[in-house]
């Protein structure tokens, strides 16, 4: 199955003048140089290259196993040479678009290419797809920038700070597939010719353009044959590597290149070109061998002497491959698969008849992209194959760790993948890494772990070395021993010269660091003068600093001088603004006297007032006292009819008592009946006689109650005649003071002509007084003496005069008031009465 043809899915930015593939040198149909593909002939020369299976071979047989870093096991046995380590890579441009500033501290646009020890990595954004862009919001939004085609800056919404980092070259989202080869492919096929194994890798998330880099479009244009836009950089670099070795077999070099194809599905090996499979060949497996180093035991490989033959063979390998639609990628590749080319040249020295052969693993390798499977939706065999393809991604990732951080051990063997890629990764290979990712935001976080892996991989050391033999027979040995000898001298002689040189040059330097040091005595000289002249210009600084310090110190007491005065005057503004504080409080006060005397005035007016409002108020007081004379005299009224009541109440009295005299005395009566009752029937009623004791008993405390109540009527009654005595010589009194009043001038003489509203309770004082003077019935304290107190008293005394002993209980009591002027009873108001 032939997948990636270019721009059918994505919407591409303009290509910025995109160079036409790479035309074959060769037509299409080149007719195969060394045996056909599939069958063809033994590769010449092949018989005397120990270890690449000498004699017979077929060009596709299965018992041949292709070896991952047996030739490097080789090189160390036969003491091959290995080629020194040479700077490579894009040299870049010096400004950065303002994104410098971004980069991490350290890394610099312009800083040196990788040397080839380290892993090549370049990143490649693709652009927005049709899904993207149709699905809008964050899958649409780009949060991927490029900087100088050499960062990637990533800013998503989730990151407060951008996350940048750098590679050795950066593919925009308008790169072409000719551009991606010129900078990865065209070294993998230098490297490979020169006898370095390379291996160019493609590393992302699913639907992030591997396949379509590595692979692409696997047609041919039908006018000129030439390679589609969109090709991959698989056939690029076969259609390079052939036109190459067309080259160099000119200059009498023979090639064979022969082709192998894998895949790891489920974590398990089958082989992709096995005849009669469609689907993979079987599960194979992966060995190491001390003298072969990794290999897949069983795979079948395929001579190519073109291009052709290695399209067909990428077509029939891909067509074989594990793909499937997911909701990331109608097309994506649920395996990963390794396309390996060994290349290998024979050239015989004229001279010496030896033959050099060169070898060189050339490994194309799509790694199947990791996925969120929440995101591309796998379900069922989808998800297994998602579940094994993100494990062996993480061992993948672990191994880059602990080879970038050196650990003794690296997981190679944790899972097929990176078992099977242990050379290209930390072994003997000039290995590429591709990173590729989508600029949607959408995808920002798995973009994210891509470029940390990017950045991982860029610190891996690997150690590629040239895979090189000679053989030949024992004449053409010792030829090629003595060459080899003599290089060896010739070497020699060039590394004495050089020494020689470095001893001149160390010598040369030594003088020139003794003449360095004289100098430097001389400079001290001259120092030590400058000195002296520093120390005596410091001497005369010393001296006028001393002055302009005594300068300072009389200025300083001038200021303390000034500094008193100042002081004194602040004293005295203080003096002065108490006195003027003074001076206003005497104003205020003045005119507060003024405004007391204007008051007092004011007074004055006032009581003048007063006084004539204090007539008024003595008038009114007259006209008062004879109303209260009026209502007094209707007191005097209503107290004779309660005189006559109470007389009617001594009267009824007197009716009781007699009553109650009947009463004990028709008891006594019966007494004494029953006594003589008794005493007849004593003898028959002496049990009775004990009731009739407690009877009497009984009878006689009765009898003594109602003697008492009798005589505390009495007491009553004649309490109550008292009272009425009282009242009637008080009314006297008053209609003697009304009289009094009329008579003579309208202000008592007590008032000493002034009226006020005390002259009404001077007024009072006299009636009071009038009262007080009463020696029959006043009281010590002046008060209006109780009626009823003191007739009570004079019960008590025993000394009641007679008529008070015949006074009935009082029921005049509650009628026994004498109105105030304020309409209340002057004796139960107390604070007119007193
Ligand atoms: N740089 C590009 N320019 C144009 N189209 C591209 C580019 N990269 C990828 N595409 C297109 O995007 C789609 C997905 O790419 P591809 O199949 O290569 O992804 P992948 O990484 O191999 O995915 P998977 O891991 O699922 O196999 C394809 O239709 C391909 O044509």
């Amino acid at each position: 199955m032939t997948r990636g043809a270019e721009g059918g899915e994505l919407r591409r930015a303009p290509s910025r003048g995109a160079t036409p593939a790479t035309s074959p040198r060769r037509p299409a149909q080149a007719t195969p140089r060394k045996g056909r593909p599939g069958g063809g002939t033994a590769t010449p020369g092949a018989s005397c290259t120990p270890g690449v299976g000498a004699g017979g071979r077929t060009p596709s047989v299965r018992s041949r196993s292709i070896f991952f870093g047996a030739q490097h096991a080789r090189a160390a046995r036969t003491g091959v040479r290995s080629e020194p380590c040479s700077p490579r890579g894009p040299s870049l441009g010096d400004s950065c678009d303002g994104l410098e500033g971004l980069l991490p501290r350290g890394l610099h646009l312009g800083e040196d290419a990788p040397t080839s020890d380290t892993i090549s990595v370049y990143v490649r954004v693709r652009p927005l797809s049709d899904r993207e862009n149709a699905a809008g919001g964050a899958a649409a939004r780009q949060c991927v920038q490029v900087a100088q085609e050499r960062a990637v800056v990533l800013s998503d919404s989730t990151r407060s700070e951008p996350y940048v980092a750098s590679y050795d070259r950066v593919f925009g989202p308008d790169a072409v597939q000719d551009e991606i080869y010129a900078a990865v492919g065209e070294q993998a096929v230098n490297n490979c010719l020169a006898g370095f194994n390379a291996s160019i890798f493609v590393y992302g998330q699913t639907g992030a353009g591997k396949t379509f880099t590595i692979t692409g479009d696997t047609s041919r244009q039908p006018d000129d044959g030439s390679l589609a836009q969109g090709c991959g950089l698989s056939l690029r670099v076969f259609q390079r590597l052939f036109d190459r070795i067309t080259d160099l077999e000119g200059e009498g070099i023979r090639y064979t290149v022969k082709c192998s194809y894998v895949e790891v599905y489920n974590e398990e090996l089958s082989d992709l070109l096995a005849s009669g499979t469609s689907g993979g060949g079987g599960a194979l497996s992966v060995r190491e061998g001390d003298k072969r180093g990794v290999y897949v035991e069983g795979l079948t490989e395929h001579v190519a002497v073109n291009a052709d033959d290695v399209l067909r063979l990428v077509q029939r390998g891909s067509a074989n491959r594990h793909t499937a639609a997911t909701r990331m990628n109608k097309c994506s590749s649920r395996s990963h698969s390794v396309f390996t080319a060994v290349v290998e040249a024979h050239q015989t020295q004229r001279d010496s008849g030896c033959t050099t052969v060169r070898f060189a693993m050339l490994n194309l390798i799509d790694l199947a992209g990791s996925e969120r499977v929440s995101k591309s939706g796998a379900t069922g065999e989808q998800l297994t194959e998602a579940k094994k393809i993100n494990q062996s991604l993480t061992t993948l990732g672990r191994v880059v760790t602990a080879l970038t951080e050196h650990q003794k051990h690296v997981p190679y063997r944790d899972s097929r993948l990176t078992f099977l890629l242990k050379d290209s990764l930390g072994g003997n290979s000039r290995t590429s890494i591709i990173a590729c990712i989508s600029p949607s935001e959408e995808s920002a976080q798995e973009t994210h772990g891509t470029l940390v892996f990017a950045s991982g991989a860029k610190k891996i050391r690997n150690k590629a070395v040239i895979n090189q033999d000679t053989v030949g027979d024992m004449k053409a040995l010792q030829l090629e021993n003595a060459r080899l000898q003599r290089e060896l001298a010739k070497r020699d002689d060039v590394v004495a010269a050089e020494q020689r040189q470095q001893l001149a040059a160390a010598q040369a330097a030594a003088a020139a660091a003794e003449s360095r040091a004289d100098g430097a005595e001389e400079r001290q000289q001259q120092l030590e003068v400058a000195l002296n002249e520093s120390h005596s210009a410091l001497q005369q600084r010393n001296a006028e600093l001393a002055l302009v310090m005594k300068e300072v110190e009389d200025t300083k007491a001038t200021c303390q001088l000034l500094q008193k005065d100042r002081e004194d005057l602040i004293d005295l503004k203080a003096a002065l603004a108490e006195r003027v504080e003074q001076l206003s409080g005497h104003l205020e006060r003045s005119e507060q006297a003024i405004r007391h005397l204007q008051a007092e005035a004011l007074a004055a007016q006032e009581q003048r007032d007063t006084a004539v409002g204090g007539q008024r108020a003595a008038e009114e007081a007259l006209r008062s006292l004879q109303h209260q004379h009026e209502r007094l005299a209707l007191d005097a009224d209503h107290l004779s009819a309660d005189l006559e009541q109470a007389s009617a109440a001594l009267e009824e009295a007197e009716k009781a008592k007699k009553s109650l005299r009947r009463e004990v005395q028709q008891v006594l009566a019966d007494l004494r009946k029953q006594q003589r009752e008794a005493a007849d029937s004593r003898e028959l009623a002496e049990g009775r006689e004990e009731r009739l004791k407690a009877e009497v008993a009984h009878l006689h405390e009765l009898a003594a109650s109602r003697a008492a109540q009798l005589h505390e009527l009495e007491g009553k009654l004649a309490n109550e005649t008292v009272c009425a005595t009282k009242y009637r010589r008080m009314v006297g009194e008053i209609s003697k003071l009304i009289d009094w009043a009329q008579s003579t001038s309208p202000l008592p003489p007590t008032m000493g002509g002034r009226t006020s509203p005390a002259g009404y309770s001077s007024l009072m004082n006299f009636g009071r007084l009038s009262f007080g003077g009463d020696k029959g019935g006043g009281s010590s304290n002046g008060a209006l003496p109780s009626p009823l107190g003191d007739a009570t008293n004079q019960a008590r005394q025993g000394s009641a005069p007679s008529a008070s002993r015949k006074a009935a209980p009082s029921p005049c009591k509650p009628t026994l008031q004498v109105p105030s002027p304020s309409g209340r009873s002057p004796l139960t108001s107390p604070s007119k009465v007193r």
